[in-house]
């Protein structure tokens, strides 16, 4: 029986990451940090002696330069990959390239909390998380996990809020489930699934 393997990581730090800004479809790169915790997924993802047969991530460069970092840490460079728009992180609107802390003084922290992680509140002229689940849900279950149920061992590397989504999906959680959950940057989460795509058992790698 094969393993239905299904691994979520989130990219490295970027650089608006560090600067603090909304970032969304901006198209940011990985800092040195972010380069390092990409590298350091890899390691931890090799410890656990995984290998993998296909790769998904984003149109967007920090989720792919991370992807590259992990297969060449596990010594899979070539694996074949899908790159789509479905996996990109929300859509920030209005809010992409301000900085988080002046948001907070200009519309106040609880406005920008809803915003952030609610389930179903955009942000001005963005993409909520319900409006992002509606796009990265259909991708996921017509292109990532029939390959995950005929055992196609499966890594994804994309971003905080199209995560959160399939971890919504994944793990069964309620909008208030999810408006709690945070993913750190870097850290693989490891996930086998049941033959009826149920989540079998989950590993986070972080720490
Ligand atoms: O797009 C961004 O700004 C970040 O990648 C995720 O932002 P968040 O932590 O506000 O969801």
């Amino acid at each position: 029986m094969s393993e239905r393997l299904l691994v979520l990581v989130r990219h490295g730090q970027s650089e608006w990451n560090l600067k603090n800004l909304f970032t969304g479809w901006k198209d940011p790169d990985l800092t040195e940090q972010g380069i390092a915790e990409a590298k350091e997924a890899g390691r931890k993802l090799k410890a656990q002696e995984l290998v993998f047969d296909v790769a998904f991530t984003s149109v967007l460069t920090r989720a792919q330069h991370t992807l590259d970092l992990i297969l060449t840490e596990l010594g899979q460079t070539g694996l074949p990959t899908s790159k789509d728009l479905a996996l990109n992180e929300r859509d920030y609107g209005d809010l992409s390239g301000l900085n988080k802390d002046d948001a907070r003084k200009k519309w106040g922290e609880d406005q920008v909390h809803v915003w952030r992680r609610s389930y179903d509140v955009p942000p001005p002229g963005g993409e909520s998380l319900k409006d992002t689940l509606a796009r990265a849900l259909p991708y996921y279950v017509q292109e990532i996990l029939p390959g995950v149920l005929n055992g196609k061992r499966t890594l994804v590397a994309a971003h905080g809020n199209s995560l959160r989504a399939l971890i919504m999906v994944l793990e069964k959680l309620s909008p208030e489930g999810i408006l709690k959950r945070e993913l750190a940057t870097g850290v693989p989460i490891i996930y086998r699934l049941n033959a009826d795509s149920t989540v079998a058992s989950k590993l986070d790698l972080a720490g």
